[in-house]
């Protein structure tokens, strides 16, 4: 039977380069992009169908980003796909991303220079904003949506005799004083992409917990620093291209810099390779490249606390029961108008 394999933010980045891969290894999958911008998504499948002209490969409209898209497209999902063999979690945004040009001076000439190029600490704030929902961007973005998206996938990712794999791609930029249990949405920081990815390091953890006796398993990576959309967004795209050949410089010190989309991929690509059963839940799995090239995925463990990843997972599910309730009386509000409309005409 062919592996079903789901993957968010797939229409560019690492998640185009993990498709690519994942269909270089086996032609017999059937793909589902799900993205938000369905002419990116069009392109992105005639990409991957020019190279591999047998795949199979489907389309699905959902921006993580917001509730009702979720539940919209997880229903569609279990109406086309009667299991799921892998959730790769890889949609997320890193919005008015700010550079500490002081911090990376002082950063230079430290003994902490190559945790800062790993994992850019100290050195990037980002402006967040409410969405529609309520709720702030990036933690709607990079680990609400998700986290809801797994909820409604339980029937098919949790099923008697099959194991499923979810795979969120975290960052090293993810941080435990980033993060706070009063402030999961980071609302009153600077930091919240690095408090969104520590908290799915968090949610990964818990996941595991709750559901691997059902079949389902959770793992964290990191794909490096990578020149992507989300990369080019830091700083000026010129000052990228000027720098380009010192970033292969720094590379030979850091085995961090991956930087293009198919190095990022190699952990994704890695996991979908192991049985999800050895797989290590308190470990990030992160792709790597040598100074002369070489891929490879090291697995490390996270600064992780049980209780703590414990009353992440009880919060979201509060703030999920609280968001249904919220959209269903929407819906009945709209549902009486119609039939008040009916009545007056
Ligand atoms: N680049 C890097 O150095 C690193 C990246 N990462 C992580 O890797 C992941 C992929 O990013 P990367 O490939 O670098 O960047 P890209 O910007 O190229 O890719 C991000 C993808 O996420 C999608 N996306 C964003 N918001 C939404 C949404 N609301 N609903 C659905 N899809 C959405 C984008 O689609 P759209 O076309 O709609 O914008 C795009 O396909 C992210 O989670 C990022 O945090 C982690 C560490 C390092
Ligand atoms: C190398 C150059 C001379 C100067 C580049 C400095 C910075 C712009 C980069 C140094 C470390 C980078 C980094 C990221 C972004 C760009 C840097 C800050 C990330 C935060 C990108 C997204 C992630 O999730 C992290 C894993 C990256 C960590 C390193």
């Amino acid at each position: 039977m062919e592996k079903v394999i789901l993957v968010t933010g797939a229409n560019s980045g690492i998640g185009l380069a993990l498709c690519e891969r994942l269909l270089s290894e086996d032609l017999g999958l059937q793909l589902c992009l799900a993205c938000r911008n369905m002419q990116r998504a069009v392109a992105a499948r005639s990409a991957l169908l020019t190279s591999h002209p047998d795949a199979h490969i489907d389309l699905l409209h959902m921006d993580v980003g917001s509730v009702r898209s979720v539940l919209n497209a997880a229903q569609e999902v279990k109406a086309r796909y009667n299991r799921l063999d892998y959730l790769y979690l890889n949609a997320g945004i890193m919005p008015n991303p700010q550079f500490d040009l002081r911090a990376f001076f002082k950063g230079l000439f430290s003994s902490n220079v190559v945790n800062m190029f790993a994992t850019a600490e100290g050195l990037l704030t980002q402006q967040d904003r409410v969405n529609k929902d309520g709720l702030q961007e990036v933690f709607a973005t990079n680990l609400f949506g998700h986290f809801l998206l797994v909820r409604e996938l339980e029937p098919v990712l949790c099923q008697a005799g099959h194991t499923s794999q979810v795979v969120w791609t975290s960052s090293s930029n993810a941080r435990r004083s980033a993060f706070s249990l009063d402030d999961v949405q980071h609302r009153l920081g600077t930091e919240p992409y690095a408090s969104s990815k520590y908290a799915s390091d968090l949610l990964s953890v818990a996941l595991n917990r709750h559901h691997n006796s059902r079949g389902m398993f959770s793992s964290v990576i990191c794909p490096g620093l990578v020149m992507t959309n989300l990369t080019y967004g830091i700083l000026p795209s010129f000052f990228w291209r000027l720098i380009m050949p010192v970033m292969y410089l720094i590379r030979i010190f850091t085995n961090t810099f991956t930087l293009t989309a198919y190095n990022g991929a190699e952990a994704l690509h890695s996991l979908f390779l192991q049985n999800p059963e050895s797989l290590d839940p308190r470990a990030k799995y992160h792709s790597l490249t040598s100074g002369m090239g070489i891929n490879y995925t090291k697995a490390r463990q996270m600064d992780i606390h049980d209780d703590m990843s414990e009353t992440l997972y009880e919060k979201l599910l509060e703030m999920e029961k609280s968001l249904r309730r919220k959209l269903k009386e929407e819906e009945d509000d709209k549902q009486a108008y119609r039939k008040y409309l009916l009545q007056t005409e």
